[in-house]
């Protein structure tokens, strides 16, 4: 039975000694990028000089609560790092990313970024994207207009609830988890997505990781 939090530790350590002074360093969601996160605070007890971008207020709360410093995204021209976390990869560097609604941000971090670290567990590592369903965030008053144009995709879509209501991202979107079967072209799929009125972003990560570090059992593999 393989120990997937330990996994995604092992991973989140690994990567964090990738770190070096006077980086800009983008701090990912998620629980495999909260320990990343713990860990940069550690080294930056011990004297690391890093700037961090964070992606989400979560982790943005748990930087500041362990002294890392911050930057605003507006004043970042480019990020030297981000070590994230992803609910799926395949190995050629495809993700896809959004469980935990943070997507949006993730993405825009992830854009600015000269090397995306993905850390994982060995349960994220898949032949091809699409068992876990790919996250569109979305303005709401476009949520019908846009599962509709799903289906024209393939995609049976489904508005994320919490408390039985819609979830609310933090920029204010609802995320419909879009069931497309397996995908065999996820890159043509994201441009298609791109296209629908009311998409926000979604959750397909194409050609933006550098490496995958996942965690395998006691040590880690690399995917580059
Ligand atoms: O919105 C959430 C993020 O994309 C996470 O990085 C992703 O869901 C992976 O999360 P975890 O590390 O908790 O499995």
């Amino acid at each position: 039975m393989r120990d997937f939090v330990n996994e995604k530790k092992l991973a989140a350590k690994e990567a964090v000694k990738l770190l070096f002074d006077h980086q800009i360093v983008g701090l990912g969601s998620g629980s495999s990028a909260t320990f990343a996160i713990i860990e940069i605070g550690e080294r930056v007890k011990n004297g690391l000089k890093i700037q961090g971008v964070p992606t989400s207020d979560k982790s943005k709360e748990l930087a500041i609560s362990l002294n890392i410093p911050l930057l605003e995204i507006e004043d970042v021209d480019s990020i030297d790092i981000t070590i994230d976390g992803a609910d799926e990869f395949t190995t050629d560097l495809n993700l896809i990313k959004g469980g935990g609604s943070f997507l949006l941000k993730e993405k825009v971090v992830a854009s600015l970024t000269k090397r995306e670290i993905i850390i994982a567990d060995s349960s994220k590592k898949v032949e091809l994207l699409g068992k876990f369903t790919v996250p569109v965030e979305v303005i709401p008053y476009a949520s019908t207009y846009v599962t509709k144009q799903l289906e024209k995709l393939n995609g049976v879509g489904k508005v994320r609830l919490t408390d039985d209501k819609p979830l609310i991202t933090e920029e204010g979107n609802y995320i419909i988890d879009t069931d497309f079967g397996l995908i065999t072209d996820p890159a043509t799929l994201s441009d298609k997505l791109h296209t629908i009125t009311g998409v926000v972003e979604h959750g397909l990560f194409i050609n933006l990781a550098s490496v995958v570090i996942m965690g395998n059992g006691d040590s880690t593999v690399t995917f580059s």
